[in-house]
């Protein structure tokens, strides 16, 4: 097992990169602690994958260093790095049973055999595959060989790391949550460091006790699923997690007040001072719609809003406003009327976070 350190780490693919928009990884500081369930967690494009093939040694980086437990590992080959890597598609050999494929691995290593049978008879075990052990691997159906790929990740006890790479893209989705849950009882028991990537927000959140948010080459957050959804250290981490994301509004101060467009904003003294201190022009105030307060009367520092209309998902809906033209999400419990036409929306001040340049930034103290 190893503690994963990336440091100063930039990878263009270029030959002569010369601005930001040349990088697949952007340069970055991480590190993935021994023994973590990690969920890699970004859109298409954004770079996890290349962050992965750097990792296990498939791809060399342009700058920085890869560290196994201190040790910089660039020039090891990924055979020399103990890295087991799923990919979206199982690698298998058809031809081979089940145990046979499980134990390959093993038996390159040229481990002794009675070891093999214990090792793959273990994790046969977890992966309940063991009523397959006897069946070639071309007849297994997609997540039974997904399984089988996944087995040959888990089967060596010198890994240092598994990388998974959206592991779960040709499951069946019923058996999805199933195998999603497996991998985390894998985690307990084995205690591996485990890398997951993935685009979807569930599944990043249902394996991983911390979450790297990954956006244009960068991870612009690495934290629990709760401080993703509560403080969100980027707009972007806002939009992507929760549903829906989070409301921004572009805010500026004029004649001592807040303004987000031509709609005036009702928010206390630290929100104004910390917008009135910013010195970018890109200043967003962000809300997520399950903190905005919803009112069918007028309120104390209640802003009037028009009702554009509202979408009922069962046990809550969701509102959609307009206040002054500025469009605003908003969240309904059942047990409270969704209001029709018109509104007054409260932002509870300490559910308001103020993003200058896109990054959050403290309010003020009082
Ligand atoms: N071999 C390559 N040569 C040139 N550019 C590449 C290569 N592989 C990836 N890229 C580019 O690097 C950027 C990051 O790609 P990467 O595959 O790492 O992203 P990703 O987040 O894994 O995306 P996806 O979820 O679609 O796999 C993208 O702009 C992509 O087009």
């Amino acid at each position: 097992m190893a503690e994963i350190t990336l440091k100063s780490l930039a990878h263009s693919y270029s030959k002569n990169p010369a601005t930001a928009q040349d990088y697949a990884i952007r340069e970055m500081n991480h590190v993935w602690h021994q023994g973590g369930a990690y969920a890699l967690l970004g859109p298409s494009g954004c770079g996890k994958s290349t962050m992965l093939n750097i990792i296990s040694g498939l791809l060399e980086p342009s700058n920085g260093e890869v560290l196994f437990d201190g040790k910089v590992v660039n020039s090891l080959p990924p055979e020399e790095r103990n890295i087991a890597q799923v990919f979206q598609f199982p690698v298998i050999y058809d031809t081979m049973t089940v145990y046979d494929n499980l134990a390959f691995p093993l038996r390159n290593m040229k481990t002794p055999e009675a070891r093999v049978h214990e090792r793959v008879m273990e994790v046969a075990d977890v992966l309940e595959l063991t009523p397959q052990l006897k069946r070639k691997a071309k007849n297994l159906n997609a997540d039974e060989k997904q399984k089988v790929s996944m087995g040959r990740g888990l089967v060596r006890d010198d890994v240092s790391a598994i990388l998974f790479d959206e592991p779960l893209t040709v499951i069946d989705p019923q058996l999805k949550w199933k195998l999603r849950r497996k991998l985390k009882e894998i985690h307990h028991r084995f205690r591996i460091t485990m890398v997951y990537v993935t685009h979807d927000q569930l599944e990043a959140s249902t394996f991983a006790d911390k979450i790297a948010v990954m956006y244009e080459g960068q991870v612009v957050q690495f934290g629990t699923p709760r401080e993703l959804f509560e403080t969100p250290n980027h707009t972007f981490v806002g939009y992507f997690i929760g549903s829906p994301g989070m409301n921004f509004l572009d805010v500026t101060v004029r004649d001592g007040k807040v303004f987000s467009g031509e709609a005036p904003l009702l928010v206390d003294k630290r929100v104004y001072d910390g917008i009135a201190r910013a010195t970018s022009d890109n200043v967003k105030l962000g809300i997520r719609p399950e903190f905005i307060e919803v009112h069918q009367e007028p309120v104390e520092d209640g802003m009037a809003v028009k009702v554009e209309h509202a979408q009922d998902l069962g046990t809550y809906s969701i509102v959609y406003a307009s206040l002054g033209g500025i469009s605003l999400k908003a969240r309904v419990e059942e047990d409270q009327i969704t209001p029709v036409d018109k509104a007054w929306l409260r932002f509870p001040s300490e559910k308001i976070g103020l993003y200058v340049d896109d990054f959050r930034v403290e309010l003020p103290h009082e």
